[in-house]
């Protein structure tokens, strides 16, 4: 069996699916090679059930509010850990609905399979041949278990199999505070299970600024006991795992591995196509066209490791479908990064990162969430915000932030950075009372000090005639 086409994709996840919807602006002459399920990973065991998850146990945790706020009854309130993973998991069906018709849509322009290069445009899968203009390899990242954890069976979890639980032992242990550890850590330890978190560094959920850093540890200090050191585990005669990490011994029911994902490149044959492989075995890439050399061949989205969120795949996914079917060379460009992790609170990043910044050029001013007025009337009144700008342009640059209600403030500021706006302008803007988003302001006034600034104009956008009027002029 044999058959020629225009395009195939391969992995039906977010990067894949959005590529086809590109690619259908111009040619219907695709195919859609996924192997494993389908749903995407997104919607079936990432950004989704976690979500669902999350919001429940953040709920439940604001009880421990309402009793200090004059709510009787909140201890009374018990969970009910299966019946809440069948909600979630109810949720996340109707999230994976959506991707899995549209694979099913495609009739025979869709395969499940594997799929293997024998040449850069002939592609082996299921005993079928396909010869093809162009490719687009898409195939996601999945989570890394040590090989000595695999022993455990399946009482060794990862975020693609926990949703899948009916229920969870007494105490568990998330080995890697990355975003994927300290969300479902916290969100598993408000629901009331006793949960060790482990990480062999002290920075959390990704963040790359120490003092951001700090704060975050030390609110995810308050749901679970967290050890630093590099984790082994071993058998005890109970039958329990023992978690030995920095002289601690910490026996639990299950694990969770949170340690990192590798990308989805095994068995494709990258060899058949001849090109350099970094040290993660992804073939080099040109980061704006994302075209695999000279080759035919495209890659996006997580198995790229270039931004490995899903709004990013699906940017990847047009950006190289573009490519493929147009030819053409002129750059897209992207979107300032945003980065969110769904704990309590939000860790979210826009822009640059700390560890990106010029320190000679560019500035760091705090706003303290401690006494936030808003956050204050949530008991929500922890965390920093930093803010980081060009001491040149004014410009703001990038900012990290553990605070109430970061999904919201991250998106501001990209949007700002995005805009190229300066602290002036920023400033001027309207804030709302009482708001978290007014939590802003003293890093922005922070900023300008440290700028060596002395407006004298109100902080609010004076127009020309008005301003020169209110200062005497003609
Ligand atoms: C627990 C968790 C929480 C997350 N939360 C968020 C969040 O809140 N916000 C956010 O932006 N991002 C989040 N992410 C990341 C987000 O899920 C990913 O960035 C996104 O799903 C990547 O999409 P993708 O298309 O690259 O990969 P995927 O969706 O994984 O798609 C890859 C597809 O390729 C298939 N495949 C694999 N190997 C092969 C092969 N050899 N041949 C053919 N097909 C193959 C797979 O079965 C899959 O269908 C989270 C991830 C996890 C795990
Ligand atoms: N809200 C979100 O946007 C969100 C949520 C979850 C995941 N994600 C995406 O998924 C990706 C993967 O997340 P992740 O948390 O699995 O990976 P990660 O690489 O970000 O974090 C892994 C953590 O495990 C630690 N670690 C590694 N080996 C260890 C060991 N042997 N012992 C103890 N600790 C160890 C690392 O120090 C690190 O902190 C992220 O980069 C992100 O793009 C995003």
């Amino acid at each position: 069996m044999s058959r020629s086409v225009k395009l195939v994709i391969i992995g039906a996840g977010t990067a894949g699916l959005t590529a086809l919807s590109e690619a259908r602006r111009h040619t219907d002459d695709v195919v859609l090679i996924n192997d494993g399920p389908y749903g995407t990973t997104c919607a079936r065991v990432g950004c989704m059930p976690s979500k669902a998850l999350l919001e429940v146990a953040h709920t439940y945790a604001s009880r421990k509010f309402l009793s200090g706020a004059g709510v009787a009854g909140t201890d009374q309130m018990q969970v009910d850990i299966p019946a809440v993973m069948e909600h979630v998991r109810s949720l996340r069906d109707r999230f994976t609905a959506g991707p899995i018709k549209l694979a099913e849509s495609l009739g025979k322009g869709s395969i499940q399979g594997r799929p293997r290069f024998l040449e850069p445009t002939i592609l082996e899968v299921n005993g079928e041949r396909i010869r093809t203009e162009k490719t687009i390899i898409a195939t996601g990242t999945r989570p890394i278990v040590p090989a000595k954890w695999q022993a455990f069976g399946n009482r060794v979890l990862t975020s693609d199999s926990i949703f899948e639980k009916k229920t969870l032992g007494g105490r568990g242990a998330v080995v890697g505070l990355g975003p994927i550890g300290a969300e479902l850590g916290q969100a598993f330890a408000q629901l009331g299970v006793t949960i060790y978190g482990f990480d062999k560094t002290e920075r959390v959920a990704a963040i790359t600024d120490p003092a951001v850093n700090q704060a975050m540890l030390q609110a995810l200090r308050k749901d679970m006991d967290i050890v630093i050191g590099e984790v082994d585990l071993e058998k005890t005669t109970n039958g329990a795992i023992r978690v030995l990490a920095d002289g601690e011994a910490i026996d639990v029911d299950w694990v969770l591995a949170a340690i990192g994902r590798r990308p989805n490149l095994e068995g494709l044959d990258l060899d058949a196509i001849g090109v350099a492989l970094d040290e993660r075995g992804v073939p080099e890439y040109d980061p704006c066209s994302l075209q695999i050399g000279n080759l035919p061949i495209y890659i996006a989205g997580d198995v790229s490791g270039m931004r490995p969120l899903m709004h990013e795949a699906v940017d990847e996914g047009r950006i190289a479908a573009y490519h493929a079917l147009t030819g053409h060379k002129e750059l897209i460009g992207r979107r300032t990064p945003l980065e969110i992790v769904f704990t309590e609170p939000n860790v979210a990043s826009a822009g640059l990162r700390y560890a990106e910044l010029d320190l000679q050029r560019h500035i760091v001013a705090t706003a303290d969430f401690g006494q936030q007025p808003r956050a204050l009337m949530t008991a929500r009144n922890e965390g920093i915000l930093q803010l980081y700008v060009d001491s040149e342009e004014g410009c703001i640059v990038g900012s990290e932030m553990a605070t109430p209600d970061a999904e919201h403030l991250g998106h501001l500021l990209a949007w700002a950075i995005q805009q190229r706006s300066t602290v002036d302008k920023l400033l001027q803007m309207p804030f709302y009372h009482p708001t978290v988003e007014e939590g802003l302001r003293p890093a922005l006034q922070a900023a300008r000090r440290q700028l060596g600034e002395r407006r004298r104009q109100p902080d609010i956008p004076l127009c020309h005639e008005a301003a020169d009027w209110a200062l005497g002029g003609d």
